[in-house]
């Protein structure tokens, strides 16, 4: 049996299962396997089909954004209006055949925009290029659901399951739970919180068929069994991301409200040109990107040309942001600005320093 049909017979399993107390111990099992499958499938030495690979565009500029979204619900005709890039769209599905890059400039930084080929249901099993298309998502930092206004709110759920079959994670938090392997002393498990939506048992059940039987678990929130298994197979990937509704010029304006009014939800309309401005504002707000600007000793700081990173970046990752050598022959830095001890004024900090955004650094060297 191929492991597309194991994966189906366990699903059908879990699907007669009756969901109660005294088969979640079994339902744990079952997912468990489910997610060790999985990751089977995906993997580039399976044998049941093409690796799980993405397409081969460099990333470039601070930040990749990732376009999915069934075929024809606007994807290249937004890339076409964000970016100089055209990408070719038309009325006609499966347009698009390719990963087309484009550049958003927004703020002093350069995101990369991703238009890519439409998917259909079942793309993270290898049909079409959908699964080439789910694994390049995986290499996003905000993924762009895209989704036609016109259409049922269904399809916004069938994506949602076929990027959560690659292991993507759309708007969470990696779960709070410490797992660390040993060679000898077996299981020590600890929580600090009670757990309501799974059980001690479940869990020594499921490591024990991962085949984990020495290792630490200290558990510090109220997770599910899903979440523990992520936090074993540990591949996940945590992305945030926007849902974003086009053709809103062909629904009514009640429609047009509630789905405006929804988390995560971006309403726009790319022929019209409605709310695009706002979606780039709200794509750069996902992408929590910090700014940092460098100052010579007596000079000005140089506001024109920020070094873009990520959340939670270190001093270390100013230098390396602007050459390998600051790093290696770095002394001391000094930064002003919010992550300042002694803001108004400058604080001398190590490598280790974490900046936040519109920090004024300066690095010393040997
Ligand atoms: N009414 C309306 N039509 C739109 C809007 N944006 C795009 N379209 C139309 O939708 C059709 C598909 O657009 P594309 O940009 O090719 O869609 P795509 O998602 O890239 O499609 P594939 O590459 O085939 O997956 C075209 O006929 C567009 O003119 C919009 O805001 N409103
Ligand atoms: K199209
Ligand atoms: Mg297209």
């Amino acid at each position: 049996m191929g492991i597309v049909e194991k994966i189906k017979e366990i699903e059908e399993e879990m699907a007669r299962t009756q969901k109660n107390k005294a088969t979640e111990y079994h339902l744990g099992l079952l997912k468990a396997k489910l997610a060790r499958y999985r990751a089977q499938l995906l993997e580039p030495t399976s044998k049941s089909g093409p690796a799980g690979v993405g397409f081969d565009v460099q990333k470039s500029g601070d930040a990749r954004v990732a376009l999915i979204g069934f075929p024809s619900v606007g994807k290249s005709t937004l890339l076409s209006k964000c970016t100089h890039t055209a990408s070719e769209t038309a009325a006609y599905e499966f347009t698009t055949l390719t990963a087309i890059p484009g550049v958003i400039e927004y703020q002093g930084a350069r995101i990369q925009l991703l238009d890519l080929p439409g998917i259909v249901e079942g793309a993270s099993q290898g049909r079409g290029r959908g699964r080439q298309v789910v694994a390049t998502a995986k290499t996003a930092d905000v993924i762009l659901v895209m989704l036609d206004a016109t259409k049922s709110e269904e399809q916004r759920r069938l994506l949602e399951i076929e990027l959560d079959a690659v292991g993507i994670r759309l708007n969470k938090r990696k779960p709070d739970v410490v797992f660390k392997r040993k060679v000898t002393g077996g299981i020590t498990l600890n929580t600090t919180v009670k757990l309501t939506k799974t059980d001690e048992k479940t869990i020594r059940t499921i490591l024990a068929s991962y085949k984990l039987h020495n290792c630490d678990v200290m558990i510090r929130e109220d997770i599910t069994t899903d979440e523990f298994i992520d936090v074993l197979i540990g591949t996940r990937k945590y992305i945030p991301c926007l849902y974003v509704y086009n053709k809103i010029d062909a629904i009514s304006l009640e429609l047009v409200d509630k789905l405006a009014r929804t988390e995560y939800t971006v309403v726009i309309s790319c022929e019209m040109d409605l709310n695009l401005d706002y979606l780039i504002e709200r794509i750069w707000e996902s992408l929590g990107l910090v700014k940092v600007y460098t100052k010579k000793r007596g000079e000005r700081p140089d506001l024109s040309d920020p070094v873009c990173l990520r959340k939670g970046a270190t001093i270390e990752d100013v230098c390396l942001g602007i050459h390998k050598s600051l790093a290696t022959n770095f002394r001391y830095g000094l930064v002003w600005g919010r992550s300042s001890k002694f803001a108004p004024h400058a604080q001398k900090v190590s490598l280790n320093h974490q900046v936040q955004d519109g920090d004024v650094v300066s690095i010393f060297t040997k």
